[in-house]
């Protein structure tokens, strides 16, 4: 049986990787993380590989499959991560409501067999988000309930700005940040689910 590492420090990543019911150990790399890509599919699947490489960089990494992830939403051209401060997490707010975004999120898996042999899986998903119009009040309410300060586009679907979902395109969980099934489907020959 393979040791699964999930090389994350989310704990939405964290919960459903326990929701689908898989064993497996936390490990976060605190490397550096950047990307040379263009395109937002790109972006994150270089990013994901990255957070897995580092992960497994700083482990024995044989008969172990290690599993990392990167989410970002687009509204345009733009590409915004995570607010930097109550500022941005308002601008990037204004600008999501009313329409429609996409989420994208990336999933790099590193299957490496007992001789350190490694096999790469590299996968990118896009949900469209369609979100209500909001008053200015509204966004600040939301802004002050702290939720959106370490989610990318400066909301969780999953939390209290389920009210501004006026409906989703697409994988729920890829939004969350891990299309759960695309993960269970690439790592369930190696290891037992539930
Ligand atoms: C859009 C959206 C994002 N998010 C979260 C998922 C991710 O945790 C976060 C995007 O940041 P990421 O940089 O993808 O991940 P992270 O820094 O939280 O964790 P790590 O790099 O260690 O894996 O935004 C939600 O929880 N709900 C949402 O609706």
């Amino acid at each position: 049986m393979k040791k699964i590492i999930l090389a994350s420090g989310s704990p939405r990543r964290k919960e459903l990787m326990e929701q689908i019911g898989l064993k497996f150990e936390v490990a976060v790399s605190h490397k550096d993380e950047y990307y040379k890509s263009v395109l937002p599919e790109e972006i994150v699947k270089e990013l994901s590989l990255m957070k897995a490489e580092n992960v497994a960089s700083e482990q024995d990494a044989r008969n172990m499959i290690v599993i990392g992830a990167d989410t970002i939403v687009t509204l345009d051209d733009k590409i915004l991560g995570k607010p930097k401060d109550e500022k941005d997490a308002y601008y990037m707010l204004k600008s999501l409501q009313g329409k429609a975004h996409q989420v994208f999120t990336g999933v790099a898996i590193l299957d490496y067999d007992s001789n350190g042999g490694c096999q790469v899986s590299s996968h990118a998903e896009a949900t469209k988000v369609y979100v209500h119009k909001m008053e200015d009040d509204e966004i600040w309410r939301y802004i002050h309930s702290k939720e959106p300060m370490d989610k990318a586009g400066a909301y969780g679907i999953q939390g209290k700005f389920a009210v501004y979902i006026d409906k989703i395109e697409g994988d729920y969980y890829n939004v969350v940040g891990l299309p759960v099934s695309y993960v269970y489907q690439k790592v369930k020959k190696g290891v037992r689910p539930f």
